[in-house]
């Protein structure tokens, strides 16, 4: 069975875009349980994974759109957003992904999503 090691995350929904904001949660055998109270980021940590995964947006987000962390928030003119996955296959070879993405401010209080570079180093 491949398992899922560790996931990184970064400008998604109420995780900040900074450095600093970075959230890594390490994963443990046999279960990892993801306990917190309403609105704190658990579903986030699902669809993260998911996205890390497969690079399918959460259905509803408006294509990306309120997937990635709101700019308006502070002021910015756009997020950077990126999800990191490492995963060991069933040899226990490691694998990492990374999929970054991005929203930019556009004229009419409107944002533009875009995905960038998503790599997998095997
Ligand atoms: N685009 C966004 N930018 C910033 N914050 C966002 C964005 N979209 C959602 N949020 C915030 O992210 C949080 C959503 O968290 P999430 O739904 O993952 O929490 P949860 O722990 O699963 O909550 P619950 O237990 O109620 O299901 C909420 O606080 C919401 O206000």
């Amino acid at each position: 069975m491949s398992t899922i090691e560790k996931l990184s995350i970064q400008g998604i929904r109420s995780f900040g875009s900074n450095s600093e904001d970075v959230q890594t949660i390490t994963f443990s055998s046999p279960v990892t349980l993801i306990l917190g109270e309403n609105g704190l980021g658990k579903t986030t940590v699902i669809e993260c994974l998911k996205y890390g995964l497969t690079g399918e947006l959460p259905p509803g987000s408006d294509h990306g759109r309120s997937f990635v962390h709101d700019p308006k928030i502070f002021n910015q003119a756009g997020t950077l957003a990126q999800v990191k996955l490492e995963v060991s296959n069933l040899q226990g070879k490691r694998i990492s992904v990374c999929r970054s993405m991005k929203i930019t401010n556009k004229r009419g209080n409107k944002y533009a999503f875009e995905t960038l570079d998503a790599t997998m180093n095997i």
